[in-house]
Parts: C-alpha cells; structure tokens; sequence
C-alpha cells in the first residue's frame, strides 16, 4: 500500500507528521512543566497566607481566646477560593474554623476529618521538624502550619483552597498551546507541500526523462544539469548511461550499415537508401540512376598477390569510387569485389558520366601493395536510370533496375571489360 503512493504525498506526510510529533511532545512537555510549575506557586502562596494568620492566630491559641481567633479567620471570606481555614490545639480540638458559605456541612465536615487525619499522621513532621505538610489534590489544596508559643507548639492552622484558579490558568495555558500548535501545524504542513518540491522535482524530472528516452528510444537528450548533490550525481550517471547506450546504439547501427573492410554502406542498407531514393523519385517524377561495377579479373590478384593483396585493392577501389562519385550519391559494397553506385536524381547521361569518371579513375590509380609493387586494375560497368511513374511498385522497381544495371554490367565484360554499358 506504502510503495503505492507517490513519492510527494510520501515527502509531505513524512515532513508534516513530524512536525505534529515533533509539536505534540513539546506541547506535552510545556504543558507539564507548566503544570508543576503553576502548583508550586499556588500552594507556595497557600503557604504564605498560612504563615501570615498562624503568625496572628499565636496570642489568640496562647490565651485560648476563641473570639480572636475567629476574627483572624473572618477576612478570608474576600478570597473566594478559600474553602476552609481551621485553627486546632496540639491534639486536634478545633478552636475556631472560617468555612466558605457555599461549602455544605457534610463537605466542610469531610474536610476537617481529613485535616484531623492530617495531624495525627504528619505529627511528627509538624510538632518535631517544624515542617508545614502541603497536600495538593485534583480540586482542592491545602497547607498545614504549626502554631508556635515560647519554643511549644500550641496548635495547627490548616487553610484549604480549592484549585479552580490553578486549573483555569492551566486549562488556558493548554488553549493557548493548542491553538499555537495547530497554527504552527497548518504552516507546516503548507512548507512541507512547497518544500517537497525540492526533493521531488529531481526524481520526478530523472522518471520523465526515462519515459521520454524510453518511448522515443532517442538518446542524443542529455538532461544536463549542474548540481554538486546526489541529485547532480544522479543526473550525471543518467547522462553517461544515455551516452553510453547512444555510443552503443551509434556503433551497432554503423556495424549493421557499413561494409567492416571497405567501409563503405553494405548491400543492406545500399537497398534501404534505394529503396527510400525510389520513393522520393516516384513522389517527385524525378530520375534515379545506378551504377553496377565489378573488378575485373580480380581473381587473378588473388591467386597472383594472395588474399591480403585483394583486400588492400577492395579498400583502394572503394576510395577512388567514393571520391569519382557525386556528394550525395550512396556508394556501397554489393559483394565480393562487385560495387553500386546511386545516383538520386540523375538521368541515363549523368549516371553515365559518373560510371566514365569512375572507370577512368580506377584506371589511372596506380595502386601500392606495400612491399609487392604497384598494381593497376580496370572495372566494367552498368549503367541504368528510370524516373518510376506513380503506380510502379517499388520493390519491382528496385529488383529491376539492379537486374538491368547487372546485365549491362556483364554486357560491358563481354565486350571486352574496362568500360561501361547502358541498360
Ligand atoms: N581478397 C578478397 N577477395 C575476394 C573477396 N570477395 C570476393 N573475392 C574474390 O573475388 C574473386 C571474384 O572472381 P570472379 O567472380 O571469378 O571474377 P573475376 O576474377 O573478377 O573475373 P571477371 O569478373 O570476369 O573479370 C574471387 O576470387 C573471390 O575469392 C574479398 O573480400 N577479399
């Protein structure tokens, strides 16, 4: 399912999920430290007021004076928060308590076993280290204070608070975070698809230009980039591929046109270039000539300097042809020492006048056997021409006139070689 995706859907979730990770644990970690943060000052300003009242409340415990000690407690009915403030002796008699108005009976009465509780299990903490004991629960929060006269501990003062305030603030804190989170998120997510991109459109340009070079099978198109990444590296290895098999192509196709001794076009692709020239001849109503030659008694040059020898005067004729014939004509290896000369356009006359040119070159080229003298040899020639009319069929065409070039050719041996002869 995962590889189904396109590589910039992948990129983007991958970008974008990990910034909402990466979003979500600071989110959570923030809020935590905030947390544990935002408790310590509430319970440290719990503490303060506890400190302050039991400062107050010490004359009043020591002369057990209930009054006062009821009006040290009255002014906490400002802070709404307060839930509950009890002053106890040191064994837990409730000497004078301040409860908010809205705290039902069952729930202050809960409250002050709780803070009895308190005592009785934090005695130590409180009557022999001096220590304040502070409990902090979901909705409420509460500090204990020993009251001290003369170096003995008199009494407690417990004051509990709700948590409201604590819970808002932090209950805000966490919105506020939310909201940052998400926005932030929503940029992220918006840079991950605008910054994909970067990544993508080198592979992506890489994929269409394999499609392309695939579908056309036309490898001359480098992409030709300069990057100093692993992209440019990537773009540099395609290239030398394309090269590579460019190369490769370029050789194979010159192996399956070209004669390997001569280096001329081979028979193959002397009928294909016919073959093509005859159709434009056709479309045009244009003449096209051929020319067909052989060596003549090349046998004896064989037998007489050996096979080498032969080789070198295929090579040598094959040169002065391709130089006595016309720029655009195709000269091409037909077989054995028999060669074919394609005139486009050319009439009987001009075919025949680029046959004369060619036997008189071959004639007067004094050939170098390198080491075993100089050779002379003479070609015969045929010669024919046809402008084809628009309902000949081409392949007729083609055999024909290579039939006809042939005889005149064999027609020119028999009447004594060294020249050439119309068909
Ligand atoms: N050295 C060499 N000889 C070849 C090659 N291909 C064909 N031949 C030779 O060409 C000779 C052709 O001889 P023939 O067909 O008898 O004709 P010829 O001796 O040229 O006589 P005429 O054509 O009648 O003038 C044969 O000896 C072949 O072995 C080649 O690639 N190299």
């Amino acid at each position: 399912m995962f590889h189904k995706l396109s590589i910039r859907f992948k990129l983007v979730v991958l970008l974008a999920g990990s910034a909402a990770l990466a979003l979500l644990v600071s989110s959570l970690i923030t809020s935590y430290t905030t947390y544990v943060t935002e408790s310590r000052a509430s319970l440290r300003v719990l503490q303060q007021l506890t400190s302050v009242i039991s400062e107050n409340m010490r004359a009043a415990l020591a002369f057990h004076d209930v009054h006062s000690a009821g009006n040290i407690l009255a002014p906490l009915r400002v802070d709404s928060h307060i839930l509950l403030a009890v002053v106890t002796d040191d064994v837990g008699k409730v000497w004078s308590q301040y409860r908010h108005p809205t705290l039902s009976k069952a729930q202050g009465d809960a409250m002050l076993q709780h803070v009895r509780d308190t005592i009785t299990a934090e005695s130590q903490k409180l009557f022999d280290q001096e220590a304040t004991v502070e409990h902090l629960h979901d909705d409420c929060m509460g500090v204990l204070q020993t009251v001290w006269f003369d170096g003995k501990p008199i009494g407690v003062l417990a004051v509990i608070s709700d948590t409201q305030r604590l819970r808002t603030k932090i209950r805000d804190f966490i919105l506020v975070q939310l909201s940052i989170s998400l926005l932030t998120l929503v940029v992220l997510v918006f840079l991950s698809v605008r910054l994909q991109a970067l990544f993508t459109r080198p592979i992506l340009d890489l994929v269409a230009a394999m499609h392309s070079v695939a579908a056309t099978k036309d490898y001359r198109h480098a992409l030709s980039v300069q990057r100093s990444d692993e992209f440019g590296e990537l773009y540099e290895g395609f290239d030398a591929m394309l090269a590579e098999v460019r190369e490769r192509d370029e050789r194979l196709s010159k192996l399956a046109t070209t004669d390997a001794l001569t280096g001329l076009a081979n028979r193959r692709h002397a009928m294909d270039v016919l073959a093509t020239m005859l159709a434009r001849s056709q479309r045009k109503g244009e003449p096209l000539g051929v020319v067909m030659l052989d060596i003549d008694f090349f046998k004896k040059v064989n037998d007489h300097y050996g096979h080498p020898a032969g080789d070198l005067v295929l090579q040598t004729v094959a040169r002065v042809l391709q130089d006595s014939a016309r720029e655009y004509d195709l000269v091409a290896r037909f077989g054995g020492e028999e060669f074919l000369v394609i005139c486009e356009g050319a009439t009987v006359e001009m075919a025949a006048a680029v046959a004369e040119r060619i036997r008189s070159s071959v004639q007067e080229y004094r050939i170098n056997l390198q080491g075993d003298g100089f050779l002379y040899v003479t070609v015969s020639l045929g010669v024919h021409a046809r402008t084809p009319s628009a309902d000949d069929a081409l392949e007729g065409v083609i055999e024909s006139m290579i039939k006809t070039a042939d005889e005149a050719m064999y027609r020119a041996k028999e009447s004594g070689r060294n020249r050439f002869v119309v068909g």
